[in-house]
């Protein structure tokens, strides 16, 4: 029998087209409770607003996996780990991208990494995506994604309700708490068509990857980190976001998303989940301060 050697997957191309759809743009600012007003200019997507695009679930059920994702063993690499998790992403916002343009991805497999860590054997594979809008580059996104291995044992109570609130965290240049619920999830859920079944499958969630409750999607709460951010920084055009996803968050817990400036066009952003712990650390550059 041949074995299977991962690293054959490594440099893999594909490109997908899609539409900047002015819907999905005013889903999400409902979403982010945002204050829209109505313009006649073409709405300006939110900057990680290729997230809601270029569904990578949208294929027929047959070619599903358990866990709701596209099978393995396709594109991706056929990965021996089961759980799936958003571990971090590294964005460049070159130009904004406009409702309506006709936008191209092209996605390149730039590595495949196996690792021990505390939890588990890990491996770790980076999506490079370069996201053109009417034929300009405009958002460069190096997504992380990792898998973890099985687990036999349940890592919290599958009737553990949502850990206790924290109080809002001190020393900060501003803090906004969020509360993410089921509906939130399912919405996050349906707006990208991410059919991952942690985000709103109970049984599966608790039963087989072991998690307490439905795991709020990290770049739902990556885009809610910088939707903070932008409020506190109206006037700042966000040049670069990099966030890594350190610990999982989960569907009615409280949340404080904070920031502060680190230099004239560089602040250091948090989200802090229950017992005070960092659930994403991330950085924002900006070419305005
Ligand atoms: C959408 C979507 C899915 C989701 O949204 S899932 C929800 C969002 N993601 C998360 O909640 C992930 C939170 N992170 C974790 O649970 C842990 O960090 C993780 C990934 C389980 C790893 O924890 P470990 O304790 O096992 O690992 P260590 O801290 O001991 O580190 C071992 C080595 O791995 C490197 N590493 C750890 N975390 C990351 C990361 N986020 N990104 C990159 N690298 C990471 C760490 O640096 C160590 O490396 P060394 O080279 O130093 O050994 C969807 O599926 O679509």
């Amino acid at each position: 029998m041949t074995e299977i050697n991962l690293q054959d997957w490594a440099g893999r191309s594909s490109t997908e087209e899609d539409i900047a759809s002015p819907t999905s743009a005013a889903r999400l600012a409902t979403l982010l409770e945002q204050d829209v007003t109505s313009s006649t200019e073409p709405a300006t997507l939110f900057p990680v607003g290729h997230w809601l695009h270029f569904a990578e679930d949208d294929v027929p059920m047959s070619e599903l996996g358990t866990d709701g994702h596209v099978k393995l063993g396709g594109f991706m690499p056929p990965v021996g780990l089961p759980r799936r998790m958003w571990a971090g992403s590294k964005l460049q916002f070159h130009a904004p991208i406009l409702a309506g343009q006709k936008l191209s991805r092209t996605t390149t497999i730039e590595s495949i990494t196996e690792k021990t860590g505390g939890s588990g054997s890990l491996c770790f594979v980076v999506l490079r995506h370069e996201v053109s809008a009417d034929g300009n580059l405009a958002t460069t996104d190096r997504h992380t994604i990792v898998y973890r291995e099985a687990t036999s044992a349940p890592e919290g109570s599958s009737a553990a309700p949502a850990r206790a609130d924290s109080p809002a965290p001190e020393g900060w240049d501003w803090v906004r708490s969020v509360r993410p619920n089921e509906v939130t999830l399912f919405r996050y859920s349906a707006l990208t068509f991410n059919s991952h079944r942690i985000h709103y499958d109970h049984p599966y969630v608790t039963g087989v990857e072991g998690y307490p409750g439905l795991v709020t999607h990290g770049p739902l709460t990556a885009t809610l980190l910088l939707d903070a951010f932008m409020r506190n920084h109206p006037e700042a055009t966000v040049a670069t976001y990099d966030f890594r996803a350190k610990s999982p968050l989960f569907a009615n817990e409280q949340i404080h998303l904070v920031g502060r400036s680190t230099g004239a066009n560089t602040h250091e952003l948090e989200a802090i989940g229950p017992d005070g712990q960092t659930a994403i650390a991330a950085t924002v550059t900006t070419t305005e301060s």
